[in-house]
Protein backbone atom coordinates (compact mmCIF):
# COMPACT_ATOMS: atom_id res chain seq x y z
CA UNK A 1 0.00 0.00 0.00
CA UNK A 2 2.37 2.34 -1.09
CA UNK A 3 0.64 5.01 -3.30
CA UNK A 4 -2.75 6.30 -1.99
CA UNK A 5 -5.03 8.76 -3.47
CA UNK A 6 -6.76 10.92 -1.48
CA UNK A 7 -9.98 13.14 -2.91
CA UNK A 8 -12.79 15.16 -0.55
CA UNK A 9 -15.40 16.89 -1.65
CA UNK A 10 -16.23 20.72 -0.25
CA UNK A 11 -18.51 18.87 2.81
CA UNK A 12 -16.37 16.40 3.50
CA UNK A 13 -12.56 17.86 3.56
CA UNK A 14 -12.46 18.84 7.42
CA UNK A 15 -13.39 15.44 8.07
CA UNK A 16 -10.21 14.14 5.82
CA UNK A 17 -8.24 16.51 6.84
CA UNK A 18 -8.68 15.24 10.84
CA UNK A 19 -8.18 11.79 9.46
CA UNK A 20 -4.97 11.68 7.53
CA UNK A 21 -3.47 13.78 10.74
CA UNK A 22 -4.63 11.55 13.08
CA UNK A 23 -2.73 8.73 10.78
CA UNK A 24 -0.03 11.40 10.31
CA UNK A 25 2.99 9.08 10.37
CA UNK A 26 1.30 6.48 8.45
CA UNK A 27 1.14 8.54 5.80
CA UNK A 28 4.88 10.03 5.87
CA UNK A 29 6.15 7.09 4.16
CA UNK A 30 3.48 6.89 1.18
CA UNK A 31 3.75 8.12 -2.39
CA UNK A 32 0.49 10.87 -1.95
CA UNK A 33 -1.87 11.72 -4.89
CA UNK A 34 -4.95 14.20 -4.71
CA UNK A 35 -7.40 16.28 -6.41
CA UNK A 36 -6.39 19.88 -6.64
CA UNK A 37 -7.84 21.69 -3.59
CA UNK A 38 -7.82 18.19 -1.27
CA UNK A 39 -4.17 18.21 -1.72
CA UNK A 40 -3.33 21.58 -1.32
CA UNK A 41 -4.90 21.74 1.91
CA UNK A 42 -3.55 18.49 2.80
CA UNK A 43 0.08 19.91 2.07
CA UNK A 44 -0.48 23.07 3.83
CA UNK A 45 -1.89 22.06 7.16
CA UNK A 46 -0.13 18.42 7.72
CA UNK A 47 3.37 19.58 6.18
CA UNK A 48 3.29 16.15 3.89
CA UNK A 49 4.31 15.78 0.49
CA UNK A 50 1.30 15.51 -2.20
CA UNK A 51 1.02 15.30 -6.05
CA UNK A 52 -1.85 17.87 -6.44
CA UNK A 53 -3.45 16.59 -9.79
CA UNK A 54 -6.57 19.14 -10.85
CA UNK A 55 -9.43 20.25 -8.97
CA UNK A 56 -12.01 17.95 -9.48
CA UNK A 57 -14.54 19.62 -11.45
CA UNK A 58 -11.99 20.66 -13.70
CA UNK A 59 -10.52 16.39 -14.30
CA UNK A 60 -8.65 16.10 -11.53
CA UNK A 61 -10.92 12.85 -10.66
CA UNK A 62 -10.29 12.15 -13.95
CA UNK A 63 -6.60 11.89 -13.55
CA UNK A 64 -6.88 9.79 -10.56
CA UNK A 65 -8.92 7.61 -12.74
CA UNK A 66 -6.78 7.27 -15.20
CA UNK A 67 -3.50 6.55 -12.54
CA UNK A 68 -5.97 3.72 -11.13
CA UNK A 69 -5.77 2.38 -14.48
CA UNK A 70 -2.14 2.84 -15.33
CA UNK A 71 -1.64 0.79 -11.35
CA UNK A 72 0.16 3.62 -10.13
CA UNK A 73 -2.46 3.99 -7.35
CA UNK A 74 -3.01 1.15 -4.33
CA UNK A 75 -5.67 2.51 -2.52
CA UNK A 76 -8.48 5.19 -3.26
CA UNK A 77 -9.56 7.32 -0.16
CA UNK A 78 -12.45 9.42 -1.48
CA UNK A 79 -14.57 10.29 1.28
CA UNK A 80 -17.70 11.71 -1.51
CA UNK A 81 -20.49 13.89 -0.02
CA UNK A 82 -23.52 12.15 -0.10
CA UNK A 83 -25.42 15.09 1.22
CA UNK A 84 -25.21 17.46 -1.96
CA UNK A 85 -25.17 17.43 -5.36
CA UNK A 86 -21.74 17.73 -7.29
CA UNK A 87 -21.72 19.61 -11.17
CA UNK A 88 -18.89 16.86 -11.94
CA UNK A 89 -20.67 13.29 -10.72
CA UNK A 90 -20.08 11.35 -13.98
CA UNK A 91 -16.38 12.01 -13.29
CA UNK A 92 -16.91 11.52 -9.68
CA UNK A 93 -19.31 8.28 -11.06
CA UNK A 94 -16.09 6.98 -13.54
CA UNK A 95 -13.42 7.39 -10.60
CA UNK A 96 -15.51 5.25 -8.04
CA UNK A 97 -16.37 2.65 -11.31
CA UNK A 98 -12.43 2.73 -12.15
CA UNK A 99 -11.53 1.80 -8.57
CA UNK A 100 -13.42 -1.41 -9.03
CA UNK A 101 -12.76 -2.49 -12.49
CA UNK A 102 -8.59 -2.04 -10.85
CA UNK A 103 -9.91 -3.90 -7.70
CA UNK A 104 -8.43 -1.57 -5.37
CA UNK A 105 -9.76 -0.47 -2.16
CA UNK A 106 -11.96 2.29 -1.79
CA UNK A 107 -12.62 3.96 1.51
CA UNK A 108 -15.32 6.27 1.64
CA UNK A 109 -15.61 7.23 4.96
CA UNK A 110 -13.64 7.06 8.23
CA UNK A 111 -14.65 3.69 9.25
CA UNK A 112 -13.12 1.90 6.03
CA UNK A 113 -10.13 3.86 5.85
CA UNK A 114 -9.20 3.16 9.69
CA UNK A 115 -10.00 -0.08 8.64
CA UNK A 116 -7.70 -0.51 5.87
CA UNK A 117 -4.77 1.54 7.87
CA UNK A 118 -4.58 -0.97 10.29
CA UNK A 119 -5.05 -3.95 8.26
CA UNK A 120 -2.14 -2.20 5.89
CA UNK A 121 0.14 -1.99 9.41
CA UNK A 122 -0.21 -5.53 10.52
CA UNK A 123 0.49 -6.35 7.15
CA UNK A 124 3.89 -4.33 7.25
CA UNK A 125 4.80 -5.74 10.56
CA UNK A 126 3.75 -9.29 8.99
CA UNK A 127 5.90 -8.73 6.16
CA UNK A 128 8.86 -7.71 8.56
CA UNK A 129 8.55 -9.88 11.03
CA UNK A 130 8.16 -13.49 8.53
CA UNK A 131 11.93 -13.45 7.19
CA UNK A 132 12.73 -13.49 10.71
CA UNK A 133 10.69 -16.00 11.38
CA UNK A 134 11.81 -18.34 8.51
CA UNK A 135 15.53 -17.47 9.27
CA UNK A 136 14.72 -19.02 13.19
CA UNK A 137 12.29 -22.16 11.63
CA UNK A 138 15.66 -22.64 9.43
CA UNK A 139 17.81 -23.11 12.83
CA UNK A 140 15.49 -24.70 14.40
CA UNK A 141 15.06 -27.63 12.24
CA UNK A 142 18.68 -27.57 10.85
O1 LIG B 1 -14.40 17.41 -6.45
C1 LIG B 1 -13.64 16.63 -5.94
C2 LIG B 1 -13.85 15.18 -6.07
O2 LIG B 1 -14.94 14.85 -6.89
C3 LIG B 1 -12.50 17.09 -5.16
O3 LIG B 1 -11.81 18.10 -5.82
P1 LIG B 1 -10.94 19.15 -5.02
O4 LIG B 1 -10.01 18.38 -4.15
O5 LIG B 1 -10.22 19.95 -6.05
O6 LIG B 1 -11.92 19.97 -4.22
Amino acid sequence: MKSIALVAHDGKKAELLAWVQQHAGFFKEKQLYATGTTGRLISEALQLSVHCLASGPLGGDQQIGALIAEQKIDWLVFFWDPLSSQPHDPDVKALIRLAVVWNIPVACNTATADFIVHSTLLQEDYQRSVPDFAAYLGRATG
